[in-house]
């Protein structure tokens, strides 16, 4: 039948649909061969089967239809990516200028592709996300140029329907969501949808908000776990270069998130993140990009420190999609040698 949009939420929504890729409506997979694995029940939000491969989609085309409806015809955004291939397809779609910057040199490949062919103007910064984020700030103030970082409301207005798709496709609230945070918008959002659909009565039970962050990356999470105040980290270092942000502008949100669902921040190194990557593909058919695996790294620290309950669920959001960032695989499998073309050369090699 129709195909199921962000936009059957229209009635949740601040904004009447002006641009749209279809976005929304992305598959929730239970995996049942990782659940065999570790014994606990686990579902991945399949984000990076969005339009343009992330979940950024969501934020885009609530936020580019509000640009519309206030006239603008010029939008920026900070990114370490996904944000900007995301913002640069809205406003093609849309028939407005979009300014991108990002970290020069710290951009996966798919992204930076996307934004360039979609049109955007594309100025790479030198510095990290959060240098970008600053001059995007000034930009907006100064220039009338209408900013779609995560701070504008009207993205995580988008980004709540993941937990509306969420409750209708399981039909109940799971008892965790599992998620990467980086500028921190994503986990906010997801909270704010499952407290609608808590305090509209449809539902009676709230999720507990697990934020995985890398661990060259984790100023919340060692606020959370030193108890002192949340402070920046200046120098973020990670592969997933997706959540590489030391100064999350929605920080307190995401903050009264997990305090309020009972949940918690965790951290995970790199090389968790990519060995979860290579299970979630290899043992599920579902190939993410590295910040989109710190999901499932999360949970397996979590279970292994005896940190979560085995008996819960857990959602994990899979933000975006694996094909983002190909050199993160390439660079670490090696092919073999190219064989003749014949039977026995074959049956050689696999031998
Ligand atoms: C794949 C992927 N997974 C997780 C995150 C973290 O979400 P937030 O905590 O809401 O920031 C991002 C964020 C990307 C940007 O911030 C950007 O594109 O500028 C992402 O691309």
């Amino acid at each position: 039948g129709k195909n199921v949009t962000l936009w059957k939420y229209k009635s949740w929504l601040p904004v009447k649909s002006r641009v749209s890729l279809n976005e929304g409506g992305t598959p929730l997979y239970k995996l049942k061969n990782l659940e065999k694995g570790f014994g606990v029940e686990i579902y991945a939000k399949n984000e990076g089967a969005n339009p343009t491969g992330s979940f950024k989609d969501r934020g885009m085309t609530v936020g580019v239809s509000k640009a519309l409806e206030l006239g603008m015809d010029k939008v920026i955004c900070a990114s370490t990516g996904n944000t900007s291939a995301s913002l640069a397809a809205y406003a093609a779609r849309a028939g407005i200028k979009a300014y991108v910057l990002v970290p020069s040199g710290k951009i996966a490949l798919g992204k930076l592709a996307q934004a360039i062919i979609y049109g955007a103007r594309v100025v790479p910064v030198r510095g990290n996300f959060d240098d970008a984020l600053r001059v995007v700030v000034e930009a907006s103030a100064k220039l009338g140029v209408y900013m779609l970082n995560s701070i504008n409301p009207f993205r995580l207005e988008g980004q709540k329907t993941i937990a509306l798709e969420i409750y209708d496709q399981l039909g109940f609230v799971p008892d965790n969501i599992v998620l990467p945070v980086g500028n921190a918008g994503n986990i906010s959002a997801i909270w704010k949808g499952f407290k609608e659909l808590y305090e509209k009565g449809i539902t009676e039970k709230l999720p507990r908000m697990m934020g995985i962050q890398a661990e060259g990356a984790s100023p919340l999470v060692r606020a959370w776990k030193t108890g002192e105040k949340f402070k920046p980290i200046e120098k973020p270092e990670t592969v997933a270069t997706a959540i590489r942000i030391g100064n999350p502008a929605n920080w307190p949100k995401a903050w009264r998130a997990v305090k309020e669902s009972g949940g918690l921040f965790e951290s995970v190194s790199d090389e968790e993140i990519l060995q979860a990557q290579q299970l979630l593909a290899s043992k599920e058919g579902l190939f993410v990009e590295p910040a989109s695996a710190a999901s499932l790294a999360g949970l397996i620290k979590l279970l292994e420190i005896g940190e979560v309950d085995r008996s819960e669920s857990y959602v994990l959001i899979t933000t975006g999609h694996g094909l983002k960032d190909p050199n993160v695989v390439l660079n670490r499998f090696t092919l073999p040698e190219p064989i003749e073309p014949t039977l026995d050369a074959f049956k050689e090699v696999i031998r």
